[in-house]
């Protein structure tokens, strides 16, 4: 018999722990008082967004070391975040019910005070709002979707597999950094992961044969020292088509180039065999409208830079009725930029980080803003991951059928993608796979 007891915090603790970079990042762990228990792990991004909610870092003053002159982590320990965590929102949050997560969640941003989760951190207040979440569905016996998104959340969603890695997440010369598969046209998610896995294996093979490298970026995807960007477009083609499936149909292409880290005020500088182009908006938007033509992209992400409103306006009017056009860097999670960028036509897409804005509420709020406008959306990791697969859950949970979760070789991301095994198996029949998009024209 489940009591209201159940779902009583009892206990809050954290500790750091190291993310999927080997960086130090934020565990949580809750104990209620019928004796459950939760746990959750906190991400970190190295492409962050400008207007992000704060990721609390020690610094070299604070770190709380005996050897100041070696900072523990070289200034980046969370131990003031996780102090956070114990001292100041712990005494808050016992003998609370975790039901309650909107008002939890309001409780810490009101401990919090500030804009952007300063004081606190956005890792102290994520790790927590997180365990609440996972609280309330172990001590209802549920498993997390079901217990964030109701009887109704049985869509598994279609997954990003990020096959090729540049920009800020690999060593390469590549200046976009993610060049992703989507294998849409599968019958189910397995069927879905097993196409990524065969396609990747495929472009290993092929990488090898053309003499680069195989060795992998931060998300697990292959991080080869390329030409150039469209030269990877190509790769992606004939290890799709190598693999034995249709390009678009059964796989298509989806791109971050993640502008913010090579454009700024409109004017974005991208290497190409060795030289460096410097390009506006509009031909970046053209460059991109080439490409689509060429290759099967089904969704542009950040295909320009977080500042740059009136270039995604454009790229929006001009490419959004043959392709998703996902804000990152631009809307940072945050229902108050997801509305202005529905006001604009800045896209029509948002991609959704639940550390970008810092609380669960807070990212369900962002998802509403998107899904009242008709917009798709798509559940993201982070570059820095752990093998926490909370994410797995709350994609299926909130229903927009598309994750963006990685590689098919770096467990902190096979953690998501065999959680969403896991549920399909438990759902069985009742497990709905469905593509959000059309079979791009080529
Ligand atoms: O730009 C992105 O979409 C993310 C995740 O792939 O990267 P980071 O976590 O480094 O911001
Ligand atoms: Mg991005």
């Amino acid at each position: 018999m489940v009591s209201n007891a159940d779902f009583q915090i009892r206990k809050v603790d954290a500790l750091e722990i190291l993310d999927s970079r080997g960086n130090p990042t934020v565990r949580v762990l809750l104990e209620l008082e019928g004796g459950r228990t939760a746990v959750a792990s906190v991400p970190s991004g190295a492409s962050t967004g400008r207007f992000e909610a704060l990721e609390l870092r020690d610094g070299s003053d604070a770190s709380g070391d005996a050897l100041p002159e070696r900072p523990r982590y070289g200034g980046k320990g969370v131990r003031r975040a996780v102090a956070n965590v114990r001292d100041i929102i712990a005494p808050a949050l016992i003998g609370q019910d975790v039901r309650r997560q909107a008002a939890l969640d309001r409780l810490m941003l009101d401990l919090d005070g500030t804009e952007n989760k300063a004081r606190l951190g956005a890792n102290a207040i994520l790790g927590v709002s997180m365990a609440i979440a996972r609280g309330a569905a172990v001590a209802a016996g549920l498993p997390l979707y079901a217990s964030l998104g109701g009887s109704g959340a049985r869509r598994l969603p279609v997954p990003m597999m990020n096959v090729l890695n540049g920009g800020l997440h690999a060593a390469n010369a590549l200046d976009f950094q993610e060049f992703m598969i989507v294998p849409h046209g599968a019958p189910t998610f397995g069927e879905a992961l097993r196409y990524g896995s065969e396609t990747f294996h495929a472009l290993r093979a092929l990488l090898h044969a053309r003499g680069y490298v195989t060795s992998v970026g931060d998300e697990g995807g292959f991080a080869p020292d390329l030409p150039d960007n469209e030269t990877a477009c190509s790769l992606i083609v004939d290890a799709i088509e190598k693999a034995g499936y249709r390009p678009g149909a059964d796989i298509a292409i989806a791109l971050d180039p993640a502008a913010s880290s090579f454009g700024r005020d409109g004017s974005y500088r991208l290497q190409s065999h060795g030289t460096s182009v410097t390009r506006s908006a509009h031909e970046m938007n053209e460059l991109y409208a080439d490409w689509i033509a060429r290759y099967p992209i089904i969704s542009l992400e950040d295909g320009l830079a977080e500042d740059d409103w009136a270039g995604f306006a454009k790229q929006t009017s001009r490419l959004g009725d043959r392709l998703q056009i996902v804000g990152d860097d631009i809307f940072v999670t945050n229902p108050a930029f997801i509305k202005r960028g529905i006001r604009e036509k800045t896209a029509n897409a948002v991609l959704i980080k639940l550390n970008q804005i810092g609380t669960v509420t807070e990212t369900v709020a962002a998802i509403e803003a998107a899904r009242h406008a008709g917009w798709a959306y798509v559940i993201s990791h982070r570059s820095g991951e752990t093998e926490d697969s909370f994410l797995a859950d709350f994609a299926v949970a909130m229903g927009g059928g598309q994750i963006k979760t990685g590689s098919l070789c770096r467990s902190e991301r096979i953690a998501k993608y065999n959680r969403l095994l896991e549920i399909e198996h438990e759902l069985g029949v009742e497990a709905e796979f469905v593509s959000p998009f059309a079979v791009p024209r080529v």
